[in-house]
């Protein structure tokens, strides 16, 4: 016999009740704000199990770029909007690419290379050439997630550059498909809540690939520009193409406060955003669709040489309407970009301060004093509200 509202148990009672069978789901904290929802339609007994349901529904987000382009780094800034440390799957390969943490699952695709490094050697392509890349099995693979069911999934290891054992993925609150080629192939692509194109020019790319393989992994200046060259053509015909299709695009070009300045060091950083895109409402700058040029005051922001300088405005991207926040420069206290902060408006944050808090909390990150890492942080906020938007929908539609 249904319930009326005032009869069901309070969120509390909810709370503290167990459930009736040890496979019976458990109600936790994270379902309280979906409860008042069924509290006026749902009897006791389902009420849980339909909470449950509907926010244990896989949200996916797709992640593209070239390698060396800073997923990993937007990764962990993403994470920190959830809370919770990202680990490796315990006890298991230790070359596995997958990145778990308390809401979101990370799995590089890679892990969907179907020739290993021999095999690319031998039939004459790079690993960016969809040949090398198994399609159908990311597909099966990517809806059954989405469908709430486990998969086994094979590992790409970079170490030995051969296809490891699979280890096995639990579907998610959140899972990202990160990689070179999440957008090609329109069943994968179909599948997406948001989707992401981290797009690095070439000067910066560049720059940010001495620092890592130069520094870090040994490699010489001649073996760095060679390799670019060669990935280069495919890059060209098979990743950047994807761009088109992301709902927002963070670009990283040279600075333009410096002519000529191509090292890479200081950055011009536009996050274009595509209008009408579902749960998705454009973080704008003063009013929204104006067109906007802003210096912030130096008494508020420090910035030394060669400054900073903010654009907002409307524009269309593959001929679809996006509006575009830019930020060329960089500041020098993250504390002080409270000030930036106050004069942006739809970021999705849950409270004022919070994307400062997030960027002094991940101030060891690189890219934390420009626009790589501010528009980061403001998409890590935008997944967190696709997130809550995605189980609002469907625990009103099992309502
Ligand atoms: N926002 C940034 N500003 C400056 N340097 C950066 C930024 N993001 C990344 N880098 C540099 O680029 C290098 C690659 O970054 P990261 O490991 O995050 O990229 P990736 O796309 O995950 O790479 P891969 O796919 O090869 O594992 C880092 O070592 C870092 O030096
Ligand atoms: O682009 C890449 C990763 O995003 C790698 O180059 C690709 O996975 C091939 O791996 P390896 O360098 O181990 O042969």
């Amino acid at each position: 016999m249904p319930l009326c509202a005032g009869t069901l148990p309070s969120t509390k009672q909810m709370l503290s009740t167990r459930p009736q069978s040890i496979n019976a789901p458990a109600f936790s904290k994270a379902h309280s704000s979906f409860y008042q929802v069924l509290r006026a339609s749902c009897t006791r007994g389902n009420a849980r199990t339909l909470i449950v349901q509907a926010t244990d529904r896989t949200v996916m987000i797709g992640l593209a770029a070239d390698s060396g382009c800073g997923k990993s780094t937007f990764m962990r800034r993403m994470i920190g909007v959830f809370g919770g440390s990202p680990h490796a799957p315990e006890g298991g390969n230790p070359e596995s690419n997958t990145l778990l943490s308390d809401m979101a699952t990370v799995i590089c695709l890679d892990d969907y290379h179907c020739l290993d490094r021999t095999g690319r050697k031998e039939k004459g392509v790079t690993a960016l050439d969809p040949k090398a890349q198994d399609f159908e099995l990311m597909y099966e693979q990517a809806k059954a997630i989405k469908e709430g069911k486990s998969i086994d999934k094979p590992i790409y290891n970079h170490v030995s550059g051969l296809l490891d054992p699979a280890e096995t993925i639990k579907p998610p609150k959140i899972m990202v498909l990160e990689g070179l080629h999440p957008f090609y192939d329109e069943r994968v692509r179909d599948l997406y809540d948001f989707k992401i194109y981290l797009d690095i020019s070439d000067e910066v790319k560049f720059a940010w690939k001495i620092q890592r393989d130069m520094k870090e992994r040994g490699h010489s200046l001649e073996s760095i520009k060679a390799s670019i060259e060669a990935r280069r053509p495919d890059f060209e015909a098979y990743i950047d193409p994807q761009k088109k299709h992301a709902d927002v695009i963070i670009q990283v070009l040279p600075t333009q406060l410096i002519p000529d300045e191509k090292e890479g060091k200081v950055l011009r950083v536009r996050f274009i955003q595509k209008e009408g895109v579902n749960f998705f409402k454009p973080t704008f700058l003063f009013d929204e669709g104006s067109t906007i040029s802003w210096i912030p005051c130096g008494r508020k922001l420090t910035c030394s040489f060669p400054g900073i300088k903010f654009f907002y405005g409307p524009d269309t991207y593959y001929g679809e309407e996006v509006s575009i926040l830019e930020m060329d420069g960089q500041f020098d206290k993250i504390e002080e970009l409270i000030y930036v902060e106050s004069h942006l408006s739809n970021t999705s944050a849950k409270f004022y301060g919070e994307i400062t808090q997030q960027m002094l909390k991940n101030s060891q990150f690189p890219g934390s004093t420009n626009g790589t890492g501010l528009f980061q942080t403001i998409v890590g906020l935008k997944i967190r509200e696709v997130y809550e938007a995605v189980v609002e929908t469907t625990v009103k539609s099992a309502v």
